[in-house]
């Protein structure tokens, strides 16, 4: 057991907050989409720490055994002896839960500390594949990143592929942890990993010039040896997280997106859309966007309902039913958004990191090649979408795409549907998901 209650999964229901327009009850298994994964790792941690610092998500990234786990065990260690943790050793760590996220099972140990500013939630997983599963479908979301890279090595492949998927997935800003400094003794050496990380920084888009590099020892820092390279430098890792590493902005401060789950017209009062609200807040009266499907448009909030109240306002969190004026039950449909006017567009074709589940992870048992076309479920909406490589993907014709396989690919949609970059979606064929994935690049708006 660990010694912190593990992120879980955390279902949102929809049927506990149906409209007084109606009198329905939804099923929340009916909905496909991967909203539900953003939530995870922002509830469900012990309790010993304070909820009033302001809390951020991170974890330890980079090449296998270059220590990110010792590390991860390391920081519970140190800030331990301040209180602001509670010690996990390396063993308690690496014996990760297997955590099923949509089919796709994710091996990853959550702890959380604290500092004298935030709180943190820290994941930490066993492999590879674990990583990757882990940024494409955001099971336990990043908001910073510690990237851990020995100095015995240097920068190695996995270094570079969770940097570009970090980039990929919309982390801004990570700290670099050069580890096993224990084992150099020549001081250019380490002068050679710090200049070499900073520039592969800069080619991934992060602030090469200003991240902090911190360089110390992981272990020495868990067995309580060399100070000097050991807990040291794991308070100035700490230090450079609270400093560098920026707050998200709350779901509330983002602009209003509800996503449309079903529409009904009620006699005398005109059509309603029902759904929960993925960010922000809505007032009544306030001016709207519906978008999606060939057919966007603006209009008004003329009400609000939920548990069956008028309400003047709506935030992120809530079911909804949401009374648009003049509006046909005809002219908005499951699967189009309600949003802010301006804040958000539709788009039909778009790049995407995606990874495709192994049949064990009950996914394809063949591989698939260019113009693929599974059905694609982005929020409520459920769309045909062709798969295809990127222009100037070599041999492209013959490429094909395994199960198990992390892969970008050009995404064209049957239809348009609201999308921004970070948008996450499932692709699935004959009812079983096949796969997951993130929007890296908006190529065609609608
Ligand atoms: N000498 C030395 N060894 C270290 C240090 N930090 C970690 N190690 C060793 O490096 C090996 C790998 O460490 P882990 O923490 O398991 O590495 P990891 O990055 O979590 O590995 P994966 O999860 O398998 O990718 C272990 O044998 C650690 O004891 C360090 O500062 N100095
Ligand atoms: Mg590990």
């Amino acid at each position: 057991m660990l010694p912190f209650p593990t992120c879980k999964v955390v279902s949102r229901g929809l049927a506990s907050a149906t409209s007084s327009f109606l009198h329905v009850c939804r099923n929340p298994a009916q909905k496909p989409a991967l909203a539900s994964f953003n939530l995870i790792a922002r509830r469900g941690y012990a309790e010993q720490f304070s909820r009033t610092k302001p809390h951020m998500n991170i974890g330890t990234i980079g090449h296998v055994d270059h220590g990110k786990t010792t590390l991860t065990a390391a920081i519970t260690k140190v800030l331990s002896s301040q209180g602001g943790a509670k010690f996990t050793d390396y063993n308690q760590i690496d014996k990760a839960p297997e955590e099923k996220a949509r089919g796709i099972t994710i091996n990853s140990a959550h702890v959380e500390y604290e500092t004298e500013n935030r709180h943190y939630g820290h994941i930490d997983c066993p492999g590879h594949a674990d990583y990757i599963k882990n940024m494409i479908t955001g099971a336990a979301q990043m908001d910073g990143a510690i990237i851990v890279v020995s100095a015995t090595d240097g920068q190695m492949p996995q270094t570079r592929e969770h940097l570009l998927l970090a980039r990929q997935v919309g982390v801004k800003r990570l700290v670099v942890f050069i580890n096993k400094v224990d084992q150099i003794s020549d001081p250019e050496m380490l002068e050679l990993v710090d200049m070499e990380m900073r520039d592969l920084l800069s080619t991934y888009n992060f602030e090469g010039e200003d991240t902090p590099i911190i360089m110390g020892s992981a272990l020495a820092a868990l067995e309580g040896r060399n100070d000097d390279i050991g807990s040291t430098k794991i308070l100035e890792l700490v230090k450079a997280c609270d400093e560098w590493l920026e707050l998200p902005p709350r779901d509330l401060e983002k602009p209003f997106l509800m996503p449309v789950e079903d529409v009904f017209s009620i006699s005398g009062r005109g059509t309603v859309a029902t759904g929960r609200v993925e960010r922000g807040v809505a007032t009544k009266g306030t001016d709207v966007e519906v978008i999606g499907f060939g057919n966007s448009f603006k209009t008004t909030l003329t009400g609000i309902e939920m548990f069956h109240k008028e309400l003047d306002r709506a935030e992120a969190g809530d079911n909804m039913g949401a009374l648009l004026r003049g509006v046909k039950r005809e002219q908005i449909r499951r699967g189009q958004v309600i949003v802010a006017p301006g804040s958000m567009k539709a788009a039909k074709k778009f790049l995407a990191q995606l990874y495709i589940l192994t049949k064990d992870e009950g996914g394809r048992y063949t591989p698939f090649m260019s113009n693929y076309r599974p059905q694609c479920f982005i929020r409520t909406a459920d769309i045909t979408v062709a798969l295809t490589f990127p222009e100037d993907t070599p041999d492209a014709a013959e490429k094909m795409v395994m199960p198990g396989d992390n892969v970008e690919m050009v995404c064209s949609l049957v239809f348009d549907v609201a999308l921004e970059v970070g948008t996450r979606f499932t692709l699935r064929e004959s009812n079983k998901t096949i796969g997951t994935g993130i929007v890296t690049k908006i190529l065609e708006t609608a």
